[in-house]
């Protein structure tokens, strides 16, 4: 069974019209398409890059996954659940680390990773919450307020909130922008640890070298369409053996099809 399959998914977002161009006969009822037709799978204990310029859908398509946000065409399941019809098991399968910093500025860390626990049914968790706040670094800060933190740190405890029921897919939506060094190599560390463990990683990041020295396949979205799906080494031999950084541009420009 795939950990993630996706089959003709399209997302189309209604447009914002206001209650004057209703008045006017002026609505634009076409919306705007964010994801078409996209159809793809990941295998189980798979490291795989999601790619693809600023608007190219990406997000988008987590949210599908994650149940936030209901497709328009298509379906999705998270090792074999759908993520609508059996959005529980779907979204028990599955840990997001989102792009923004969303974060409750009243509890403490450990308070919040507690609360995220028991939204999964996990009611003595700590042993794991102290193990997951070891690897990323954030053991001293675990009785400190959300909103004492700084920016990167207030990232790796969305981190460490995507991990706390053990999830057998995680999926990191540019977990790095933003973070010191430091923490991208801990971070890649402990990410790559738990996929030796079998934990399957769908990642999304503009830092292209991280993506080439971390996924083993990678797909390309642009303007919704998933234009390129292949191993890295194929995509990287395929033009020329450059970097990814090169690659991906070259990719973008073309009208590359996936095979
Ligand atoms: N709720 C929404 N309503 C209308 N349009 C939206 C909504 N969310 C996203 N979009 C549009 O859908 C397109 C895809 O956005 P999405 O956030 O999925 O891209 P992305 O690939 O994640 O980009 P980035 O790399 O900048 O994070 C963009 O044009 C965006 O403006």
């Amino acid at each position: 069974m795939s950990a993630v399959a996706v089959q003709a998914l399209s997302k189309v977002y209604p447009s914002n019209d206001t209650l004057w161009s209703r008045l006017l006969g002026k609505t634009n009822e076409e919306g705007f398409q964010a994801l078409k037709n996209v159809s793809f799978t990941v295998n189980e204990g798979e490291f795989f890059g999601l790619l693809g310029p600023n608007g190219a859908g990406k997000t988008s398509l987590i949210s599908v996954l994650a149940g936030l946000s209901k497709p328009t065409q298509g379906s999705a399941q998270i090792y074999g659940y759908d993520v609508q019809r059996d959005y529980l098991q779907a979204r028990r399968s599955l840990g997001v680390v989102p792009q923004e910093l969303v974060y409750d500025p009243f509890f403490t860390v450990r308070e919040t990773l507690r609360n995220q626990s028991g939204y999964f049914g996990l009611y003595h968790n700590d042993d794991w919450i102290d193990e997951v706040l070891f690897h990323l670094g954030l053991s001293e800060k675990a009785e400190n307020n959300m909103r004492e933190l700084s920016g990167g740190m207030k990232r790796r405890v969305l981190v460490a909130q995507a991990l706390v029921h053990r999830p057998p897919v995680i999926i990191l939506d540019e977990p790095t922008a933003g973070v010191d060094v430091d923490l991208r190599r801990s971070l890649w560390q402990f990410i790559s640890s738990l996929n030796k463990k079998g934990h399957t990683i769908i990642l999304t990041t503009h830092y292209l070298e991280e993506a080439q020295d971390l996924c083993q396949r990678l797909a390309f979205l642009r303007k919704g369409e998933l234009i390129a799906l292949d191993t890295t080494a194929n995509i990287l031999s395929q033009y020329g053996n450059q970097d990814l950084e090169e690659v991906f541009v070259q990719i973008m420009q073309s009208g590359a099809q996936h095979g």
